[in-house]
């Protein structure tokens, strides 16, 4: 097990180039079950949750190689294996086994997802649109069973705006028979995304990326060949951390659209931002100006970033209110920023951030992917040395972080934890 230390201070400059999204890699690789002959997805990021997606893949019986960033997945030999425990738990992601399966297979047992803790994460609007297509779904002991004689198409109206409910659905309803119409879709680049490689496999998808998609079920679904979308949350982290600490940034492989809320906010505190076809050049301004964020679905302010942002307005002039809409609680780094000195008070459902405060380094945990992500935009920024433990969370969402910040000229490094280290961690 290991610990990521950052002396923060160094001024970055310089370029990162930004991975595939992961949240869309974590919905094309299980799409994959649903064609007939082999999907390659090019471009996709070297991180946890997409080892473990290849491994599931495998269990059911498909092929998987691998070349560096691109994957081939041969699904003709996948079985409807049960998954009710194991790796399925480790991610939030694989949920998308449920869609995929049903689609394929009409029938699929998968263990209820894991992912970050960021309080209730519940599926019943994915629930809802697998029994509005015709499946029996009963949960017993901690898996979903799902069983479908057939699938027919039908109306589904989400209650709640969800991006795995939006994707789900689209999964299961690509192999119905007739017409699926999701209203209240979720609108997120992935879900454009994941669309794209339906379509290319044959499927009719009409209105991804608007509140309507409608879909006309197919019988068939074959291989092809698609390239993963540039990943906005990991594009939108290193642009908090070059706003932070940077005296030139450019940003590569960046989709700025996908970023615009982001962008606007930065512009507001001060932050010189260009926009470029795939790129984002950012000057760092060490006088920043407080905003108040309130996350929201796509293309409001991303929850994914909420805890990167809270971390950077620790520096700005004034106070700041951070309400997170998508999830209420998801505010446990916050007493990890106040370990290195932030004046952050939790009100309600609002963070409230005063600054400009030193921010210096201490030992913090990160508790989940974006709260390890704002515990090294402050450590970045921070006097001293930080020591972030917890990084089986970050890995799951951020390719190769120190090299990349090693690159743009950060002083950090990945350390080997010593036994007492670990089972302090482990009791904490
Ligand atoms: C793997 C993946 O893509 N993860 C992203 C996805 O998670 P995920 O797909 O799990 O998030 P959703 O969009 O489904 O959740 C949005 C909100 O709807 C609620 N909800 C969701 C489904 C449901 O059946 N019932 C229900 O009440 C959730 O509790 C949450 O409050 O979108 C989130 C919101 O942008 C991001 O933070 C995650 O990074
Ligand atoms: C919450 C996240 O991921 P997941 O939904 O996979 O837990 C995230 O990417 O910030």
């Amino acid at each position: 097990m290991e610990k990521l230390l950052i002396k923060g201070g160094n001024p970055l400059k310089g370029e990162v180039r930004i991975s595939g999204a992961k949240n869309s890699a974590v919905a094309l690789l299980p799409a994959a079950i649903l064609a007939d002959t082999p999907v390659t997805i090019e471009g996709l990021p070297n991180i946890s949750d997409i080892q473990i997606l290849a491994e599931l893949l495998e269990e059911i019986g498909g092929k998987v190689q691998r070349f560096g960033q691109d994957i081939t997945i041969d699904p003709s030999s996948m079985i409807s294996m049960p998954l009710p425990n194991g790796r399925v738990k480790k991610l939030r992601a694989s949920y998308y086994f449920m869609g995929a399966m049903l689609g394929r297979f009409k029938k699929a047992v998968i263990g209820l997802p894991g992912g970050c803790n960021l309080g209730p994460r519940p599926i019943d609007q994915h629930i809802k649109g697998f029994e509005a297509l015709g499946a029996k779904v009963t949960n017993e002991q901690g898996a979903v069973y799902l069983r479908a004689d057939r699938l027919k198409g039908s109306r589904i109206y989400l209650d709640v705006v969800s991006v795995g409910a939006t994707i789900n659905i689209m999964l299961a309803a690509v192999k119905a028979e007739g017409r699926t119409i999701i209203e209240n879709a979720a609108k997120e680049p992935e879900i454009i995304d994941v669309a794209t490689l339906l379509t290319s496999m044959g499927a009719k998808i009409k209105g991804a990326g608007t509140d309507v998609i409608r879909i006309d079920g197919v019988e068939q679904l074959n291989g092809c060949r698609h390239t993963i979308i540039p990943d906005r949350i990991e594009a939108g982290t290193y642009t908090i951390i070059a706003a932070a600490q940077g005296e030139e940034v450019l940003i590569d492989n960046v989709i700025p659209l996908h970023l615009e809320s982001l962008i606007a906010k930065l512009r507001e505190m001060g932050v010189i931002i260009e926009e470029e076809d795939e790129q984002l050049l950012i000057r760092g301004n060490r006088k920043l100006k407080s905003v108040d964020i309130k996350t929201l679905v796509y293309p409001g302010f991303p929850t994914d970033l909420q805890q990167p942002f809270t971390a950077l307005l620790t520096q700005a002039e004034g106070t700041g209110i951070v309400t997170d809409t998508i999830y209420q609680s998801r505010f446990k780094h916050i007493d990890e920023l106040r370990r290195m000195n932030a004046s952050i008070k939790l009100e309600g459902a609002s963070a409230v951030v005063s600054g400009p405060v030193k921010l210096e380094g201490a030992k913090v945990k990160a508790s989940d992917l974006r709260a390890g992500a704002s515990l090294v935009v402050a450590g970045i920024m921070a006097d001293g040395v930080t020591e972030i433990i917890g990084l089986d969370h970050i890995d799951r969402g951020y390719e190769q972080l120190t090299d990349k910040l090693a690159n743009l000229g950060a002083n950090i490094w990945r350390e080997k934890m010593s036994s007492e280290e670990i089972e302090q961690f482990q009791n904490s």
